[in-house]
């Protein structure tokens, strides 16, 4: 079978650049274009060689329609905006989308859906297969502990991070949320700050930690009656998101349009 063509959105930022360093690793897999903001100052330039690695024979640019028509797939960490708009165009040209970003508002997630039904796009607020493999775990935990234990999700990331909480502090709140048979935007409890009052029976907590260099730390804490239970996954890497993705757009090859999740790709739905 021949390479999956790959096109890299974000390519200058943290996780586009680690994309465009994997990729070439990778078996099965080649990356035809990388793609940076219109007038960004790398545009043109090699993207390897651009984004401290070795010359890799693909220049960097900011046409999306042309970049579509060579690709097999396309794996976005960007923005929200860049997202919603590259999802319009990759309906359009019905190239899958394997997308990382996070921060999507529900216009945003409603834009995907409709783009949806004209290619695969595979979503999820964290890649790695521990962090989907954790949620298989939360969900059964929530399921047997009941709401009575109370869950609280701790997340810290590096202090460029845009968002909170994290998409993958949401996805295991999901994990909580289906465990318990309740709806997660209905029961959870963000940015408590002042004059709270006594924690609400059945919420779903979260805080943010912002500082440094952390890839990513998340801890969801059931907190009983007596006693604790911690669940934690430590990303030491970006690799691990990049490999994911990857192994998220080679899954794509052949599916029918639709809104997937890396549970999906891992053969972890309905473990
Ligand atoms: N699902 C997962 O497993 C993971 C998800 N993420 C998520 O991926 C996203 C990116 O993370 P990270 O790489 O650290 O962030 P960076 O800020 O380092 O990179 C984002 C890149 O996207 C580009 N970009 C943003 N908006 C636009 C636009 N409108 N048009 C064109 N290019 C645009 C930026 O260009 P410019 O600098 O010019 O703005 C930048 O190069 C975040 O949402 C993050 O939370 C991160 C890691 C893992
Ligand atoms: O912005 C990041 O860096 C990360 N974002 C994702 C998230 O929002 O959960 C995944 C990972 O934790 C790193």
């Amino acid at each position: 079978m021949s390479d999956l063509r790959l096109v890299v959105v974000g390519a200058a930022g943290r996780m586009g650049r680690m994309l465009t360093q994997t990729i070439p690793d990778t078996l099965g897999v080649r990356l035809v274009a990388a793609l940076a903001r219109e007038g960004a100052p790398a545009i043109g330039a090699d993207s390897g060689a651009a984004f401290g690695q070795g010359a890799n024979g693909v220049p960097v640019t900011s046409d999306v329609e042309a970049a579509l028509a060579q690709a097999d797939a396309v794996i976005d960490f960007s923005s929200p905006a860049a997202t919603v708009a590259m999802a319009r165009a990759a309906a359009r040209a019905r190239v899958p989308h394997v997308v990382g970003t996070t921060g999507l508002a529900p216009d945003d997630l409603a834009a995907l859906a409709d783009a949806a039904r004209a290619t695969a796009i595979v979503r999820s607020g964290n890649m790695s297969l521990g962090v989907n493999l954790l949620s298989v775990l939360i969900e059964k935990a929530a399921k047997a502990l009941g709401p009575a234990w109370d869950a609280e999700i701790v997340e810290m990331h590096h202090k460029m991070k845009v968002d909170a909480p994290s998409g993958t502090a949401l996805l295991l709140g999901e994990a909580v949320a289906r465990g318990r048979g309740i709806e997660l935007a209905e029961h959870s409890a963000r940015g408590r700050d002042g004059l709270t009052g006594p924690r609400k029976p059945g919420e779903i907590g979260f805080a943010a930690l912002r500082g440094g260099t952390v890839v990513g730390d998340h801890t969801v804490i059931f907190a009983g009656m007596g006693e604790r239970i911690e669940f934690s996954h430590r990303a030491e890497d970006r690799g691990i998101f990049a490999r994911g993705a990857i192994a998220a757009a080679i899954w794509t090859r052949g599916k029918e349009p639709g809104l997937y999740s890396m549970a999906d790709v891992l053969g972890l739905t309905g473990a």
